[in-house]
């Protein structure tokens, strides 16, 4: 079974005159252990794709499914659950509570799905160290990390729990690039360990962490490949 899947998606936004088509009968499949990159220009549908395969968003025709359940059949309440328990995000601008530490932080997702504090945070302090920040990191609050390091918490943070669908929004954005390749190689390493990952990335050298690119041209897969040799070449047709 995929662990996400899009069955002829579409995602109209806005009605009548101002009806924006940003997903057009798109399918998609990830597998576990796949991490694919998703590229495209501005306003092509890539944070569309991606909001909607995280349930934060609904599709208004087709179907999307994760670890085989259509989103759609379920309840507020569900939904609610599934993402927290089946789906991590990682956001270009970490998204990180300021008032709780990084440990707290990473904990949230658990604690919020009802687990002692206690353990959360023995797990919370496990994930920091599995992207190498050490207990003393993860006593800080956000605004005393650098860059790099809130990454680093927030990739912690969506990966907590086992989340078997990591998505991931221009992850490096804001970041150099040493500590961009890092922080990709521990998405890379998630994936391989088993997760499906998506990635938004504008960059081709990020792509080439992926096993797939499937490049997006207003709402629409225009091309699906295997990494990069091509995702340079397919940029360039974009232009
Ligand atoms: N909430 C919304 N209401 C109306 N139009 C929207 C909304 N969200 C996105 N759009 C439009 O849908 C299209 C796709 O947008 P989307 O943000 O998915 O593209 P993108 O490829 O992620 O762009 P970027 O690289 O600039 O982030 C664009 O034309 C955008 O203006």
């Amino acid at each position: 079974m995929s662990v996400l899947q899009l069955q002829r998606v579409t995602r109209v936004h806005g009605d009548g005159e101002n009806a924006v088509n940003a997903l057009v009968d798109t399918d998609l499949a990830i597998e576990a252990g796949e991490l694919v990159a998703i590229m495209g220009p501005s306003g092509s549908g890539k944070s569309t794709l991606l909001n909607l395969a995280g349930g934060l968003d609904a599709p208004t025709s087709g179907a999307v499914l994760v670890e085989g359940t259509v989103l759609a059949t379920l309840n507020k309440k569900k939904l609610a659950a599934l993402r927290r328990r089946s789906v991590g995000y990682v956001f270009q601008d970490y998204n990180l509570v300021p008032s709780l530490t990084a440990a707290e932080n990473a904990a949230l997702p658990l604690e919020l799905d009802g687990m002692s504090a206690g353990r959360a945070r023995t797990l919370a302090h496990a994930a920091l160290e599995e992207v190498g920040l050490d207990a003393k990191q993860g006593d800080r609050f956000p605004d005393e990390l650098s860059g790099g390091q809130a990454q680093r918490v927030a990739i912690a943070r969506a990966l907590i729990g086992d989340r078997r669908l990591v998505l991931a929004d221009e992850p490096t954005g804001a970041l150099d690039s040493v500590t961009g390749e890092e922080v990709l190689k521990l998405l890379r390493r998630r994936c391989d360990e088993g997760a499906a990952g998506l990635l938004v990335t504008h960059d081709a050298r990020h792509a080439g962490w992926a096993d797939r690119v499937v490049f997006l041209r207003d709402g629409r897969v225009v091309d699906s490949s295997a990494p990069l040799a091509d995702a340079e070449t397919l940029l360039e047709g974009a232009q």
